[in-house]
């Protein structure tokens, strides 16, 4: 078995595969005071309520945008697992052509995002990863990494609103029935929901237009993907584990 881990800023996703085969997946909130030993118990628990062994695992992978964190995870893994985890990172052999001015610049989660869809899907591409910030890559038709955009995440917008409007409250991501709010809450979900989903639409125009590829396949992955993916018709598959996905296969490639 490999263990995947890509440490996100909310979130720590870990996946355990068995050849090609996700066989499970966990999700760990990003606390950036916890310790090895911490984060150690935890993992060790999960493996446990799932029957799974430490001594099962034949390597780890790990992906990271969160860099304090990366020296505990990598301890936690020498330290109980007893393997010396492979980070995505410069030197690591990722098949990707990578055009940002400064390659060592772009997060290692857009990169295993990238090479997960140009394994699984035609190019020219587009991913979109809604997580703590909502990332867009664009990939050519020769499967170079060309960069992309960054925006603020659902998350932080919708917390931005309720942290600096005294009246405004903190509110749940839910799709409200019409875009006239009548009320506060279901104003703000109009605003968010249905704003968000232009502003998608709106990046993925451009990028269309500045590719110049008319056709080009937009997945996306994230925790908010599938209720953005309904209020548009801009993205052609939500892919929910596209991340652990291009951990597992760049650990292949670098054996
Ligand atoms: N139902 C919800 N209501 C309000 N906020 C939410 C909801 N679901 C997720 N969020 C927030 O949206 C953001 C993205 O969440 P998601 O679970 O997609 O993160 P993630 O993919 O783990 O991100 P990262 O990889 O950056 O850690 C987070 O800030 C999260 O707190
Ligand atoms: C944009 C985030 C925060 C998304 O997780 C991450 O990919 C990151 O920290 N990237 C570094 C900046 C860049 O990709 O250009
Ligand atoms: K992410």
């Amino acid at each position: 078995m490999i263990l995947a881990v890509d440490i996100g800023n909310t979130n720590i996703v870990l996946g355990v595969y068995r050849k090609r085969e996700l066989l499970h997946h966990f999700r760990l909130s990003t606390a950036r005071q916890s310790t090895a030993d911490e984060y150690g118990v935890l993992i060790h628990n999960l493996f446990h309520m799932s029957n799974i062994s430490f001594k099962d695992v034949e390597g780890v992978i790990i992906s990271s945008v969160v860099p304090p964190l990366v020296q505990v995870i990598v301890e936690m893994c020498v330290r109980y697992i007893g393997k010396d985890p492979l980070l995505v990172g410069p030197g690591i052999k990722t098949g990707l052509n990578l055009r940002y001015e400064n390659p060592r610049e772009v997060g290692a989660d857009r990169i295993v995002n990238a090479v997960a869809a140009v394994e699984q899907y035609k190019c020219p591409l587009v991913v979109v990863d809604f997580g703590t910030a909502t990332t867009f890559d664009c990939i050519d038709a020769g499967a170079n990494y060309l960069g992309g955009a960054i925006v603020p995440g659902l998350g932080i917008s919708t917390e931005a609103l309720y942290q600096r409007a005294s009246k405004l409250p903190r509110i749940e991501l839910e799709k409200p029935k019409k875009v006239i709010g009548r009320n506060t809450v279901h104003a703000m979900q109009a605003g968010i929901i249905f704003g968000y989903a232009g502003q998608v639409e709106g990046i993925v125009r451009r990028i269309k237009q500045e590719m110049n590829a008319p056709v080009l396949k937009v997945i996306a992955t994230g925790g908010l993907a599938t209720l953005i993916a309904g209020e548009t018709d801009c993205i052609d598959e939500v892919n929910p584990m596209l991340t652990l996905e291009g951990l597992r296969i760049i650990y292949d490639r670098n054996q």
